[in-house]
């Protein structure tokens, strides 16, 4: 049996009079890409703040590891393995690739690089970086610098950034949107070999990519999980297809 890595308990966050997580319970295993669907609005980003640490549910609990997180910092979750890709907006477009990849490879060891010598540190961090690009098949655009990255290699980039923390659990945010259909093919072949050594949950609007990747899916609507299973089972719940049809009618 796979490791659970990732455990919501009961999970509850309100703003104001609206609940946006009412009830939210869920597990993550290791091997397993297992996204989260659901109508705009329906409280997929704010759980991901809940389990990255931006945001505090009201109640209930998440577990890491088997270890209660529910109260930790962002940063000490994210040290423990818990990365979140971060959106495009956090690459900088005059560094080159490898270099964004490094700062990120840098974060992660924080002040210990200060016992290093200044070279030797500096080969460390680029292994560690160029390590993390050749996991997302970057490796040939290591010199380049990442404005000139076409949108699809951005997110692989994003990806990297997220690998070089060295997570067990990877929370990935819409890591399909704006790519073009080959852009998007190149993101989910890549996603799919990441499946084996990391836990990934996986929200994307991009429905025939979350029928083909996930190996578990639930679905929130009105911040409430009302299917939960594998693609068939989803595929053929008539919750799922009303929660849908709302939106669409909406
Ligand atoms: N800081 C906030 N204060 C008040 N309401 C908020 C806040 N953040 C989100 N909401 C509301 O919470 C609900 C869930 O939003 P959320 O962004 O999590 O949905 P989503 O499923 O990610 O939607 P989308 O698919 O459009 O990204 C929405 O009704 C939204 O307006």
């Amino acid at each position: 049996m796979a490791e659970t890595l990732l455990e919501l308990r009961h999970l509850q966050k309100r703003f104001g009079g609206l609940t946006v997580t009412d009830d939210v319970s869920l597990d993550l295993k290791r091997g397993e890409i297992h996204a989260l669907i659901g109508p705009n609005g329906a409280g997929k980003t704010t759980l991901i703040h809940q389990i990255s640490g931006t945001l505090a549910p009201d109640s209930g609990q998440i577990l890491f590891a088997g270890t209660d997180v529910t109260r930790l910092p962002m940063a000490r979750r994210a040290r423990m393995g818990l990365a979140r890709s971060f959106q495009i907006t956090s690459i900088i477009p005059s560094f080159t690739t490898l270099e964004n990849a490094a700062l990120a490879v840098q974060a992660r060891h924080g002040s210990s690089f200060r016992f290093f010598r200044a070279a030797g540190a500096e080969a460390a961090l680029n292994d560690e970086a160029m390590a993390a690009l050749t996991e997302v098949g970057l490796e040939r655009r290591a010199a380049t610098p990442a404005a000139a990255l076409s949108h699809g290699e951005k997110r692989q980039l994003e990806l990297a950034i997220a690998l070089a923390m060295q997570p067990r659990v990877l929370l990935l945010d819409e890591p399909l949107a704006g790519t073009g259909a080959e852009e998007a093919e190149r993101l989910m072949r890549i996603l799919g070999g990441l499946r084996a050594r990391y836990a990934i949950l996986l929200i994307e609007h991009d429905m025939p990519a979350v029928f083909a990747l996930a190996d578990r899916i639930s679905v929130l609507a009105q911040g409430r999980v009302i299917a939960a299973g594998t693609p068939e089972v989803i595929r053929a719940d008539p919750a799922v297809r009303d929660a849908y049809l709302g939106d669409e009618e909406a």
